[in-house]
């Protein structure tokens, strides 16, 4: 061995070695915090009893520390990740918490990466150094130091990294080649300066990602998520923070980015699960989805909710003290007409609609008797006496049900004749049919924007729910006087000269302190109130939410503060974008901003070049991504005859995962292939599962539909009948992009047919 390489050798050693003397301080603390903290819940839940002002506060501690708790272990993987040097001389660590010395003036020991003084370890290039000298990646396994990269900003930028400016580029590498484990990863340690100028933009108004496949849209908006509640902390964990994804796989796939960053006051949901009490899982096809998700909707449930607002065709007779009484059309049309002009909801406007029936009923009834022997009070006698009739009640009932909105929905896809008043103005007849289906039937996740639209039409009534917590606040005003009363007696008996209770405490106030104060997290009340309007929202797959989605998304996020990712040419909802600007300018206008991500993490060049020729046949103007890394590995194609599959292809499986050894191959196929031939595949391929559940990614090999597949990535995929995803939809050219993008490292293509041209060129 040469002096040189020797002297290398030793320098990295006494390096490394520094690096750990360090990183236990940093785990002394973070152990001494843990101790602390596990100190102070154990005394929180011994302190039992008390009164129940005491008790409240007892809950918001326990909340509090098991929240420090879990954000404590959450960072014991990859506690400190870098190293800043800067021109003044200073060091600064960065990790995924800061952590202070108290007894050396709170001098940081840690940066939190969200902190503005951790920013330049993202933004600084040889050429923009922003005073940094060095920056240092460690690798860490555990609590050991294994080895670091450095990078030397004060040379001259020519010698610097790649043309794509990456930073910690040996680092950056090494984690885009580990082996897939079926759950996103954070990405931490190695966000680019593209990225971090997303993670950290403002929080004011709509910014949208576009970016193409692997570019980390996702690993930003989760990273987004962390940096905003971090910033604004006060503001955001009143209201929370909502972030929205396609599918709950996909939410299975994210679930572990946050609570790994610490954060774990976030509500991960999708849209179809925004509607407290309701999981709709049901399918439907792609194109009755699309209707459903039309902004015509909205008119026809306007129309449908209106077609439950009827008058008599001449008159409903009712019997009433044994005498006929007659709802007469005329009555009925003048009082609609009152109700519909207050312009409140279904639900809230049939309180008028009632007041006026009654007092037309109350007239007819009193004109019966001599109006002229009757004054005020006998009036109101009988319209009380009307109110509490059975028949009388159910007859106006018949004229303006009081709807939720299950039931509404339900009665409109069940009835052909509702849904033809409901949609007579905007669908076609085959549409119309399409939305037809049994009575009962299971929702789907394109009725819940249904279902939110009709409860802002229908409205709720909650007058009896008011009466009742008013109820209950008397309730406990009464119980508190009581309380009062007593201690106060008490006191008379110890000391008359003393300061009664009453003289500092009033019942009003006590009763306030006896209502027990939610401890629900932002988030956890958030997901039980559809009505609950979150700090800031953020979207994944944007794309492909429908114009209904995104009035429910709208309506979430009054102050339009929001993060919108996607691609624009991914989109394989039949309702989804291709336009970023047809989406929102309803709401904002041109005030949106736009943000662009350029550089592909995950798919190697071999298999983007492949993509491409896909992307350049699709009507868009957008460029592919440009890889960071090729692998050598280059893409392959073959034909096997469509009754030979589920024969033929256990053994290419197999072959193909063996190259990705401890790595995770999916094999896409369109819909109805996979529900021919997946559970035999499955059963002749003992690692294989059809990805049905959300763990099922964790699997070594899984089997899905491309539309499954979206927003994942898999070590290899294998697609299986790419000319019949083309063939599929409209948007088939998007659906191969998809499944081509989803491979970090191998990927391999099985046809039956030709190959579509898009994709014969490159296998040619
Ligand atoms: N700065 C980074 N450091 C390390 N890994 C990164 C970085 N940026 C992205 N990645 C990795 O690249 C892969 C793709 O990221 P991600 O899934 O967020 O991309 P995407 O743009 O959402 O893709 P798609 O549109 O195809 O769903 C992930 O494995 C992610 O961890």
């Amino acid at each position: 061995m040469s002096d040189a390489r020797v002297d290398r050798e030793t320098v990295r050693a006494e390096e490394i070695a520094a690096e750990q003397r360090y990183l236990n301080v940093l785990y002394g603390k973070l152990d001494d915090l843990r101790a602390e903290t596990t100190q102070r819940l154990k005394a929180t839940l011994r302190d039992s009893g008390g009164p129940p002002q005491a008790r409240t506060e007892r809950d918001i501690s326990t909340r509090m520390y098991t929240d420090k708790l879990t954000q404590l272990s959450a960072v014991e993987h990859g506690l400190c990740f870098g190293r800043l040097d800067l021109d003044s001389g200073e060091t600064f660590r960065v990790g995924r918490l800061g952590l202070f010395d108290e007894d050396n003036e709170y001098e940081p020991l840690l940066l939190d990466w969200r902190a503005p003084a951790a920013r330049p370890f993202y933004l600084a290039t040889a050429a923009a150094r922003d005073g940094v000298r060095r920056r240092r990646h460690l690798k860490t396994s555990w609590r050991k130091v294994l080895d670091y990269e450095d990078e030397i900003l004060d040379l001259d930028a020519a010698e610097q990294g790649s043309d794509l400016g990456l930073a910690g580029e040996a680092t950056l590498l090494a984690r885009l080649d580990a082996r897939r484990t079926g759950q996103m990863q954070d990405i931490v340690s190695t966000i680019q300066a593209e990225q971090d100028r997303i993670i950290r933009a403002g929080m004011n108004g709509v910014l949208v990602v576009q970016g193409g496949p692997g570019t980390g849209k996702t690993a930003v908006a989760l990273h987004r998520a962390a940096y905003l509640l971090y910033t604004f902390r006060e503001q955001l964990s009143k209201r929370g923070v909502l972030v929205v994804g396609p599918n709950p796989t996909f939410l299975h796939y994210i679930g572990q980015v946050l609570p790994s960053l610490g954060e774990t006051g976030v509500l991960l949901s999708t849209v179809g699960g925004l509607y407290p009490g309701i999981t709709a899982t049901a399918t439907e096809s792609a194109r009755t989805a699309e209707i459903k998700g039309r902004a015509d909707m909205t008119g026809v449930l306007t129309a449908a909710v209106r077609d439950r607002q009827q008058v008599p065709r001449d008159h409903v007779e009712v019997t009433f003290d044994r005498e006929p009484l007659f709802l007469k059309r005329k009555d009925a049309t003048a009082a609609r007409t009152r109700a519909r002009r207050t312009r409140r909801p279904h639900n809230l406007a049939r309180r008028v609609f009632q007041d006026e029936m009654y007092r037309s009923l109350t007239l007819q009834v009193g004109e019966r008797l001599g109006l002229e022997l009757l004054d005020r009070r006998d009036l109101d006698e009988i319209n009380a006496e009307l109110r509490g009739d059975p028949a009388v009640a159910g007859a106006l009932d018949e004229l303006w049900p009081e709807m939720t909105p299950h039931r509404l929905l339900d009665e409109l896809l069940s009835s052909p004749e509702r849904l033809a008043t409901a949609t007579a103005k905007v669908l076609a007849d085959d549409e119309r049919d399409a939305l037809l289906r049994p009575a009962g039937a299971p929702w789907t996740p394109a009725d819940v924007p249904l279902l939110d639209e009709l409860a802002e039409l229908l409205g709720e009534d909650d007058a009896a729910a008011r009466a009742e917590q008013e109820r209950q606040e008397r309730e406990e005003l009464a119980y508190a006087q009581g309380v009062l009363h007593i201690m106060e007696q008490d006191e008379e008996i110890a000391d008359e000269e003393r300061l009664r209770v009453s003289d500092v405490l009033d019942a009003e106030l006590l009763a306030e302190r006896f209502r027990t104060r939610s401890d629900l997290s932002a988030a956890e009340r958030a997901a039980e109130d559809r009505t609950w309007t979150f700090g800031h929202v953020i979207v994944d797959e944007a794309q492909e939410l429908s114009e209904m989605a995104w009035r429910v998304l709208m309506r979430r996020c009054p102050s339009r503060s929001m993060t919108l990712v996607g691609d624009v040419a991914q989109t394989s909802a039949l309702g989804g974008t291709s336009s970023w600007d047809a989406v929102l300018s309803p709401y904002v206008q041109d005030r949106w901003k736009l943000a662009e991500l350029t550089v592909n993490y995950r798919t190697p060049a071999e298999i983007m070049d492949v993509a491409a020729e896909v992307l350049s046949d699709m009507d868009t103007d957008l460029e592919p991504p440009r890889s960071v890394r090729t692998t050598g590995n280059p893409p392959w194609s073959q034909q096997i005859a469509t009754e030979d599959l589920v024969s033929e292809l256990p053994q290419v499986v197999s072959e193909e995962l063996a190259e990705v050894e401890d790595g995770r191959l999916a094999v896409l196929m369109p819909p109805e292939l996979l529900t021919e031939i997946g559970p035999r595949l499955a059963e002749s391929l003992p690692e294989a599962v059809v990805g049905t559940r959300p763990d099922d990614l964790e699997s070594p090999v899984v089997l899905l539909t491309v539309d499954e597949a979206k927003g994942l990535e898999f070590d290899a995929v294998l697609l299986v009948r790419p000319e019949a995803v083309t063939e599929e939809s409209d948007r088939g050219l998007n659906d191969l992009y998809v499944a081509l993008t989803r491979a970090t490292q191998r990927l391999g293509i099985v046809h039956c047919d030709d190959l579509p041209p898009s994709l014969a060129r490159s296998f040619e």
